[in-house]
C-alpha cells in the first residue's frame, strides 16, 4: 500500500465552506488529514475536524484562528489559501470599491492566510503551502482585470516564498484552475460560457475534484517533495 503521507497532518484551508474549498476539505479529510477551515459562512454538514467563521482580510482574526488550530489539532503542516471573490466588469467600468474588494480578499487575504503559519513551519522544518491562483492570472480574461491582477500576484508571491522557504524544508506552490463548475462560474451568462467552452479542448468546465486532487498532490510530502515555486495548471489545455 502506498499513501500520500497526509494522515494526521494538520491542514488549514480558507474558503472551505463551499465550492472548490469544500471539496478540498472533504478530500483531505478522506486522505486522513486533520483539516481546519474558515469561511464567512460555515455549513452545518462539513466533515472537517475544526471550522470557524473568519474573514481572510483581517490579519488579527487569522492570527487568532492560527492559535486556535494549533491548540486544538497541533502544529500546522499545510496551508491552502483558497478563499477568493470576483467583481467582474470591463476595466473602464470597475469602481475603486470593486478593485479594493478583490485585492483585499484575493491578495491580502492570501498574505494573511500564510503569515500566521510560516514561523511554525520553519521551526518544524516541514510544511507545504498551496495558493489557489487562476487561469485568469495566467492568460488574462476579459471582464476580470482586477481578479486576474490578484491571481497573477499570488503566483509572484508563491514563487518568491518558495525561494525563501526552501532552506527550512517548506514548499510553496500555486494551482491555476481553469473554469470549474462552482457557484462562481454558474453566474456567467450563457452566451459568454459558450465562447469560453469553445476555447477549451475538452469542451467542458472542470470539476472541483480536479483541483482538490492537484492540491493533495502539492501538499503531499511523498508525491511532491521536490516540487516548489511551481504553478500547476488544471485547465483542460485552455492555455492560449
Ligand atoms: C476563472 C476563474 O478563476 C473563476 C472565475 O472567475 S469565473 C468568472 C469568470 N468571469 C468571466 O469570464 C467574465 C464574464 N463576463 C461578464 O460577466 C460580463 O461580460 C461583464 C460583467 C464583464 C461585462 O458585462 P456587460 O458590460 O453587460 O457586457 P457583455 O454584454 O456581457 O459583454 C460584451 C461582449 O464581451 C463578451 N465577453 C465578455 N466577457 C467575456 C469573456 N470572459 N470571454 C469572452 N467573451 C467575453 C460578451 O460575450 C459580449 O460579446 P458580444 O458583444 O459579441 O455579444
Amino acid at each position: 500500500m502506498v499513501s500520500l503521507g497526509l494522515e494526521d497532518k494538520v491542514i488549514f484551508v480558507t474558503g472551505g465552506g463551499r465550492g472548490i474549498g469544500a471539496t478540498i476539505v472533504s478530500l483531505l479529510t478522506e486522505l486522513g488529514a486533520k483539516v481546519a477551515f474558515v469561511d464567512i459562512n460555515i455549513p452545518d454538514d462539513h466533515p472537517a475536524a475544526f471550522a470557524t467563521k473568519a474573514d481572510v482580510t483581517n490579519l488579527e482574526e487569522m492570527e487568532a484562528v492560527g492559535k486556535k488550530i494549533a491548540k486544538k489539532l497541533g502544529p500546522v503542516y499545510g496551508v491552502v489559501a483558497n478563499a477568493g471573490i470576483t467583481r467582474d466588469n470591463f476595466f473602464g467600468k470597475l469602481s475603486p470599491a470593486d478593485w479594493d474588494a478583490v485585492i483585499n480578499v484575493n491578495l491580502k487575504g492570501v498574505v494573511n492566510t500564510i503569515k500566521p503559519f510560516v514561523a511554525g513551519m520553519y521551526e518544524q522544518k516541514s510544511g507545504s503551502i498551496v495558493a489557489i491562483s487562476s487561469i485568469s492570472g495566467d492568460r488574462g480574461n476579459a471582464g476580470q482585470t482586477n481578479y486576474a491582477a490578484t491571481k497573477a500576484a499570488v503566483i509572484g508571491l508563491v514563487k518568491s516564498l518558495a525561494r525563501e522557504a526552501a532552506r527550512y524544508n517548506v514548499r510553496a506552490n500555486a494551482i491555476a484552475p481553469g473554469f470549474i463548475n462552482t457557484e462562481m462560474t454558474k453566474v456567467i451568462a450563457d452566451n459568454i460560457k459558450e465562447k469560453i467552452i469553445a476555447e477549451i479542448p475538452f469542451r467542458r468546465f472542470g470539476e472541483p475534484e480536479d483541483i482538490a486532487w492537484a492540491c493533495a498532490f502539492l501538499l503531499s510530502p511523498v508525491a511532491s517533495s521536490y516540487v516548489t515555486g511551481e504553478v500547476l495548471r488544471v485547465n483542460g489545455a485552455h492555455h492560449t
